[in-house]
């Protein structure tokens, strides 16, 4: 059954839809393969903040428009120094800012590639949860060809999702890597016939949407800790003070400070 996408709002760069549950966002600049400027990534950002914020949103699809290119990575054409050129002529990196914001979204976000993922357009995808490919799908990084490189999760999340030696080989030699060489090294979580991939993403979308929000949540904080120090502790923390609220313990302290009244935790198990 096709989903029915009513757009949420608009943008110049990007299409953000909405159905059912899902968000669905998508890159749309098909004549540069999607190619992402400094607008770009602030209308993705926008977008991504627009479906953490939104209650009915549960899962959100990231991919690009057409057939040919998921991402492309940076558009080398407003690259300048110190970055890639607004048009307030600021120089920026605000691919970063985007990364961050698609890690820390505490809902599942699925990369649906159909071609080119490749340079930032590549990391994108490394930094979504799970990725659903095309069989016309194309993996790759282009930095060293390029002058430029991500330092960051771009690599260091890489290798921990392919490996150290796989990963090094990916940035190093700038070699493009079919779906099917993508799913055997577990970069991906599944291939399917051009024509099937969105119905496909859709089905998995949906199967997240009947899983428990809260459950799913602490996972992704839980698998984000892992990589991420005290600022992926700091999210995790944060998530379990957030259900802490929700319980009559915590609402104790709350009501206690508000009654003008010694709090009263005896109540409270403490469980083994
Ligand atoms: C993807 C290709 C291999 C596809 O090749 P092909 O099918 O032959 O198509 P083309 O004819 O090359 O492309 C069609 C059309 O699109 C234009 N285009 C493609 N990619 C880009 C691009 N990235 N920028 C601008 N334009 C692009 C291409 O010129 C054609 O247009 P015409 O008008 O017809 O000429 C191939 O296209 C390719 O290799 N593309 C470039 C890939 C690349 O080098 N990407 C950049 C890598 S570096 C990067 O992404 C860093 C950005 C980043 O995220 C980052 C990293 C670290 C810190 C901060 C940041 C940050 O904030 O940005």
């Amino acid at each position: 059954m096709p989903v029915n996408w009513q757009k949420v709002c608009d943008y110049q760069d990007i299409i953000f839809e909405k159905a059912e549950g899902i968000g669905k966002i998508t890159i749309n600049r098909p004549e540069v393969h999607n190619a992402f400027r400094p607008e770009t990534l602030s209308e993705l950002i926008d977008a991504f903040n627009r479906c953490r914020e939104d209650p009915e949103i549960g899962v959100v699809i990231l991919t690009g428009a057409g057939t040919k290119a998921f991402c492309s990575g940076g558009d080398q054409r407003v690259r300048g120094e110190g970055g890639y050129v607004d048009q307030t002529g600021v120089p920026r990196l605000n691919a970063l800012d985007l990364q961050k914001v698609i890690k820390y979204l505490p809902k599942p976000v699925i990369a649906m590639v159909a071609g080119y993922a490749i340079g930032g357009g590549h990391v994108l995808h490394v930094l979504c949860d799970l990725t659903i490919a095309a069989d016309n799908a194309r993996f790759g990084q282009a930095g060293p060809r390029v002058g430029s490189f991500d330092a960051g999760w771009g690599a260091t999340m890489l290798a921990r999702i392919v490996g150290h030696k796989k990963a090094r080989e990916i940035w190093y030699l700038c070699r493009q890597y079919t779906a099917q060489e993508a799913y055997e090294m577990g970069l991906v979580n599944k291939v399917v016939p051009l024509e099937q991939l969105e119905e496909e993403t859709i089905k998995w979308a949906k199967e997240l949407l009947e899983k428990s929000p809260t459950a799913l949540r602490f996972l992704k904080a839980a698998f984000n800790a892992d990589t991420d120090g005290l600022a992926g502790l700091q999210d995790l923390a944060g998530n379990a003070t957030m259900l802490f609220y929700m319980t009559e313990e915590g609402k104790e302290g709350r009501n206690a400070f508000l009654e003008k009244r010694k709090p009263n935790f005896s109540k409270f198990p403490r469980l083994p």
